[in-house]
């Protein structure tokens, strides 16, 4: 008889400042794991396109909406990998609320890095000269948080393997408790 126990898998959440390599990372992160990505510059509402487009660094009320989607498609449960700048604990903490098992990426550079990267992309809206807002915004995780931080310096390749691995090397909660009626297989 099959076990009674059921795999679930862990929604990942690739968060740091704009041009930290979310997209990119997620990108290959999902390819090589077999998961969904979705891109939460995807899911911003149109306002809050046109005002980071303007140059304007978005405040906590601009981004909750946002945040609220996210949350939304992070509580699908099917392990879906998002790339969500999540630059405030109380970001993350409205997230877990809707994933508690979320693992947070945070992809972690230079100054002098990001801007390098940012100057060599095109971007939707996104312009370069809110990097200095996103930096003084981004809290770092949290000793309690569930998450790893990365180094952008490192090949995209490596970094999907890193964070592969420290998934793996975090998963109290990937084997989801027996469901009430299941049948339990001595
Ligand atoms: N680890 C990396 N090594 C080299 N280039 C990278 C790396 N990660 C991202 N890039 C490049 O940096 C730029 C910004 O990456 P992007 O994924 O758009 O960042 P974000 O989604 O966080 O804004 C892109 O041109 C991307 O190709
Ligand atoms: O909370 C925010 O201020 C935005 O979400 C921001 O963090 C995000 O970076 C933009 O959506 C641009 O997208 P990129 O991160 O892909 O540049």
């Amino acid at each position: 008889m099959d076990s009674a126990t059921s795999v679930t898998l862990q929604p990942i959440v690739l968060m740091g400042v704009s041009g930290s390599g979310k997209s990119t990372v997620g990108e290959s992160l999902a390819a090589a794991s077999g998961r969904i990505f979705i891109d939460g510059d995807d899911l911003h509402p149109a306002a809050n396109k046109e005002k980071m487009a303007a140059g304007i660094p978005l405040t906590d009320d601009d981004r909750w909406p946002w945040l609220l989607r996210i949350g939304e498609r992070l509580a699908v449960g099917d392990g879906v990998i998002i790339a969500c700048s999540s630059l405030k604990r109380t970001y993350r903490e409205l997230l877990r609320e809707y994933a508690p098992d979320a693992y947070f990426a945070l992809l972690s550079g230079t100054r002098e890095l990001l801007a390098e990267r940012l100057a060599g992309r095109h971007h939707e809206y996104m312009p370069t000269t809110l990097l200095d807002s996103q930096l003084a915004t981004l809290e770092p995780l949290g000793a309690d948080e569930r998450g790893g931080v990365f180094d952008i310096a490192r090949p995209v390749g490596e970094l999907v393997a890193e964070i592969r691995d420290a998934l793996a090397a975090d998963q109290p909660v990937d084997i989801a408790a027996p469901a009430p009626g299941d049948i339990i297989c001595e």
